[in-house]
């Protein structure tokens, strides 16, 4: 890789992998060349040249003062990178608990950016999250009602987002309304000041469409941090853009290499079950793993890789299931070894599978993509074109030799993601 000739523009900070992707995705689709690193870099690590970096954290649900202190050393990392605005990324479900993380992370960065004031938008109208009048809809059902009330670690049980945000914040939280939004960039200034003139620290940015984004976007230019999904990021390229400092580039181009290709799913998602369906219907090989077998050593795994290598085309490797078989492993199992045994098989197939010569990767699940990229040690991912919204192709590196991966957040993707994926990361058009 080379060395970094530009100073990147936006540091950005994401809770979770896929997350990062996704944020990622919208920064390149915006014209921003933009790198994905895993964890926070050494100081010294050496980055493609980019307009936009982000920082791929695991910081969604582990402790609010772990997730707090890594989002500030991933904060000073990128300072001293020397981008001049940042972004904290989180769910567009909003995904947190009473205690965090996403108070806790955006009012440190605040401090220690010397920031007043900050924007909250996890909208992002294309995957159906809109936002007005503080609540928070998944589709056509409030965030309460959509499915997520039920999330087995971050329950969202409230779909007004101000006072969600209000219980994990020190600093008072208000709202900026859909009002003030459909007026464009200077009535939200207007009120932006009004909001900070009352005191408050924080507020929660109403948004219906993508057009919204892009006001509020624009609104934001000055703020030294701003929070929230993917798509308030759309409208902060063209700050850049207009100040002078983004030149044109083909940002989403990608080298891609030739070689095998494979998709693991680990996922449990409706939209994984879903995509796994597909994949079967259509006959493609494909080789389900047992939790319970996985819990009686690492012959499945060795016979994974052999079933693998005898197909010699694309093939399928899963554990997702339907709710009630997830939830029987995990009777069985304890949710939390259910869920480690699945992703550290996961992780060994897709080494296993690279050392195959598999180059071109599609794998399901935030976590399960986690796994998946620390067993292969991929440090950093370039990204390319979207994939599907929230998606892109990306390109990493594993001990020196190209692979391309596509990430995908659990609840992302159209049914035949999988084969568009890979018609992707093969180099034609998805
Ligand atoms: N059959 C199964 N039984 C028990 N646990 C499973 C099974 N299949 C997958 N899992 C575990 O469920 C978890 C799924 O989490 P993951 O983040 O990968 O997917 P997701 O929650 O759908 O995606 P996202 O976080 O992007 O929304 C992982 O820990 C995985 O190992
Ligand atoms: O914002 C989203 O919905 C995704 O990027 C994500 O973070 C899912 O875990």
């Amino acid at each position: 890789m080379s060395q970094t000739e530009t100073r990147p523009l936006l540091g950005c900070i994401a809770d979770d992998f896929t997350g990062a992707t996704d944020l990622a995705n919208m920064l390149v689709r915006g014209g921003m060349r933009t790198v994905q690193v895993i964890g926070v870099p050494a100081a010294d690590a050496e980055l493609d040249a980019a307009d936009a970096v982000v920082v791929a954290l695991k910081s969604r649900t582990t402790p609010a003062a772990e997730a707090v202190s890594e989002s500030l050393a991933a904060l000073a990392w990128l300072r001293q990178r020397g981008c001049r605005q940042f972004f904290f990324k989180y769910c567009s479900t909003f995904d947190s608990t009473a205690e965090g993380n996403i108070g806790p992370v955006a009012e440190a960065l605040q401090e220690a950016l010397d920031c007043d004031f900050t924007l909250a938008c996890p909208a992002f109208p294309e995957t159906g999250r809109t936002l007005f009048r503080a609540h928070l809809f998944v589709q056509d059902q409030l965030l309460s009602e959509s499915g997520m009330q039920h999330h087995p670690l971050t329950p969202m049980g409230d779909a007004n987002l101000v006072r969600v945000l209000q219980a994990q914040s020190r600093g008072k939280v208000g709202l900026l309304r859909y009002d003030q939004v459909a007026k464009g960039p200077e009535a939200v200034r207007a009120a932006i000041a009004e909001l900070r003139t009352s005191g408050h620290r924080l507020a929660i940015a109403d948004a219906l469409s993508d057009a919204d984004l892009h006001t509020l976007g624009a609104a934001c230019a000055e703020l030294p941090l701003v929070t929230g999904g993917s798509g308030i990021a759309q409208g902060l390229p063209e700050n850049f853009r207009r100040a002078g400092l983004l030149q044109a580039h083909d940002a989403a181009a990608l080298a891609l290499p030739a070689g095998g290709e494979a998709v693991l799913a680990g996922s449990a998602s409706q939209a994984t079950n879903g995509q796994v369906a597909a994949w079967l219907e259509a006959g493609r090989p494909a080789l389900r793993l047992d939790p319970l077998a996985l819990a009686q050593g690492d012959d499945s795994i060795d016979a994974a890789l052999a079933w693998a290598r005898e197909q010699g085309q694309a093939v399928l490797i899963y554990a997702t299931s339907p709710a009630d078989e997830v939830k029987a492993f995990q009777r069985e199992l304890g949710v939390a070894r259910a869920g480690e045994l699945v992703e550290r098989a996961l992780g060994l197939i897709a080494r296993g599978l690279f050392d195959q010569g598999v180059r071109r990767l599609v794998v399901a699940g935030g976590e399960t993509s986690g796994a998946v990229v620390q067993a292969l040690g991929v440090q950093s991912l370039r990204i390319g074109a979207q994939i599907d919204p929230g998606v892109p192709a990306t390109l990493g590196q594993v001990a020196g030799e190209p692979l391309a991966l596509a990430l995908k957040s659990g609840n992302f993707g159209s049914r035949d993601f999988f084969a568009k994926a890979l018609r992707q990361l093969a180099g034609e058009q998805a």
